[in-house]
């Protein structure tokens, strides 16, 4: 685990992502890493947002995951300004729904600043349905978000909450792409919003 090697990091991590996409599946994954392949607790939709700390590696990371249903989307937008780092997830076996993840991922990307990374997770890669991540990668404009704004630190891998494949290197990316700086400027613009509300 590339993480164990480098300095402790302390951050907060926003999860969103259309319903059903899979996101309370990957954070209770995240917190029990023993759990086989194949074997996921049962979900029901989350009716607000979850929120979690776990290890990893040498990192604290505390997750907050949010209801992807369209009435909860708006909550989730007002909370940008409390995390350090976004995994937008999406359901790689739901083609027909691409349309709307994009929409969405692309205000994520337009609200917050070049400071935040975000990682594009395309889950249930486990699944014959799921599409190959060159064409996510493709009907998403991946590369053209990329370029559009250059500074800032945006990929796409794959997952399965359901196997755990990715799962660690995911995290990898996070904590390898928020450095300690970005970390504390965004502790000092977080504290600058509590002290305005
Ligand atoms: N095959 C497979 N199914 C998965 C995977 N991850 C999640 N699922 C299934 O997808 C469904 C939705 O999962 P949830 O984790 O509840 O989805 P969610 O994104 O939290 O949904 P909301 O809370 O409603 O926004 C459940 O039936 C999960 O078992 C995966 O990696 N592979
Ligand atoms: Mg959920």
């Amino acid at each position: 685990m590339g993480s164990v090697l480098s300095t402790p990091k302390t951050f907060e991590l926003l999860i969103i992502g259309l319903d059903d996409a899979g996101k309370t599946s990957l954070v209770n994954r995240l917190k029990r890493r023993e759990l086989p392949r194949g074997v996921l607790p049962t979900t029901t939709p989350t009716t607000g947002f979850t929120r979690e700390t776990i290890s990893h590696g040498q990192h604290s990371v505390t997750i907050l995951e949010y209801s992807g249903s369209e009435k909860m989307r708006p909550l989730w937008r007002s909370c940008f300004w409390n995390a350090h780092a976004f995994v937008f997830l999406i359901d790689a076996a739901a083609p027909a729904r691409f349309p709307e993840a994009k929409e969405e991922l692309i205000q994520l990307i337009k609200a917050t600043s070049d400071l935040y990374p975000i990682l594009i997770l395309a889950n249930k890669v486990d699944l014959p349905g799921a599409v190959e991540l060159s064409t996510i990668e493709e009907v998403f404009g991946v590369l053209g978000l990329r370029a559009a704004k250059s500074d800032r630190k945006i990929a796409l891998k794959g997952i399965s909450a359901m196997t755990g494949e990715g799962v660690d290197e995911a995290l990898d990316w996070l904590a390898a792409n928020l450095s300690h700086q970005v970390i504390s400027e965004i502790n000092e613009a977080k504290k600058q919003v509590e002290q305005s509300r």
